[in-house]
């Protein structure tokens, strides 16, 4: 009489199931990297990863052709790294690993909320410039904003019209007035917030820190900005470095809709750096990246506005 393991052993082709659960194997790996690159994308840690890929190349390199001084080098270098990592892009990690285990249904909660957030965003930024109240209003996005935001004093609070007109009104008792507010995932995370300012030799003369500001932290990160201004009362976008100016309500709650909507191509830190601590380059060469529901004649660079 057979017995069960020759009948299945005859059953199954080994084989073929080896090659099978070979090729899942890959699969699960390359769909785990295409997932953790959705992640990091746009993010510091993205640019890091990239940067310490070729470290290693060059450290295999070096290691081959025998460059014994380089090799040594890099080996002591890598070494720490991990660390230096780990130490540097803290907020980062926490931010991926908390989306890593973010389940679908909070995403939808978290979408709703941001949603909410960007109604009251255009109802309070029209109110505030038909008073002339300037205000810069950040939304955080993928890119934690932990680091370029000094100063801020931090609030928990839902976002409405009410609490931000409160927080911009310009009194002398209103410390918070003077800087940013930041929204973090559809919550105010942050008010009184001071962003770095762009220092891009192209931008219109005329605008001031505020909206050197905005562009400032749209150029470093993937934030997106509602500046309202305080003399002219307008409404402006920044997004990429990209300012869209003299928005209205429809306009302004169309380009925020379709920014959180819709997947972009964020600005790498290397593009970023080179873009705010020295001039801009020409317009041609930086990518418009205006969102694609801002009208093109709002969506235009800041240096060729009027
Ligand atoms: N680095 C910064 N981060 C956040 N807010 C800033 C920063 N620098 C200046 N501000 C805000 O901008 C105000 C000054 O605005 P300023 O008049 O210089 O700029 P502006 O772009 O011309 O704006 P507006 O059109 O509203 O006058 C400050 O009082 C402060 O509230």
């Amino acid at each position: 009489m057979p017995e069960l393991g020759d009948l299945l052993t005859g059953m199954v082709d080994w084989g073929r199931l080896r090659i099978i659960v070979d090729v899942a194997d890959v699969l699960v790996v390359a769909y785990l990297f295409y997932r953790l690159t959705l992640l990091v994308k746009g993010t510091r840690a993205m640019q890091m990863a990239i940067g310490l890929g070729l470290v290693f190349l060059v450290y295999h390199l070096a290691r081959r052709l025998g460059l014994v001084t380089l090799y040594t080098i890099l080996d002591a270098l890598l070494t720490y790294i991990v660390l230096l990592i780990v130490v540097i892009f803290q907020n980062d990690i926490r931010r991926v690993l908390a989306r890593v285990g973010q389940r679908p249904w909070f995403r939808g909660a978290r979408n709703v909320r941001e949603v909410q957030a960007i109604e009251e965003v255009v109802k309070a930024a029209v109110h505030m410039g038909q008073r002339h109240i300037g205000a810069i209003i950040v939304f955080e996005r993928d890119a934690a904003l932990d680091e370029f935001v000094e100063h801020g004093t931090p609030i928990d609070s839902g976002v409405t019209k009410e609490v931000l007109y409160s927080l911009f009104v310009p009194h002398a008792d209103n410390p918070l007035h003077d800087g940013a507010v930041i929204i973090r995932e559809g919550r105010i995370w942050q008010a009184g917030g001071h962003l770095p300012l762009s220092s891009s030799a192209k931008l219109d003369r005329s605008l001031g820190t505020r909206h050197r500001a905005a562009i400032g932290i749209s150029e470093e990160t993937d934030a997106v900005v509602v500046v309202v201004s305080e003399e002219r009362g307008s409404i402006s976008l920044c997004f990429n470095g990209n300012m869209a100016r003299g928005l209205d309500a429809g306009s302004l709650r169309q380009a925020l809709l379709g920014l959180f909507s819709t997947p972009v191509r964020k600005k790498t830190r290397t593009d970023a750096t080179a873009s705010t601590r020295r001039a801009s380059p020409s317009q041609s060469e930086r990518p418009s990246l205006a969102p694609p529901s801002v009208p093109t004649a709002t969506a235009r660079k800041e240096e060729s506005a009027p």
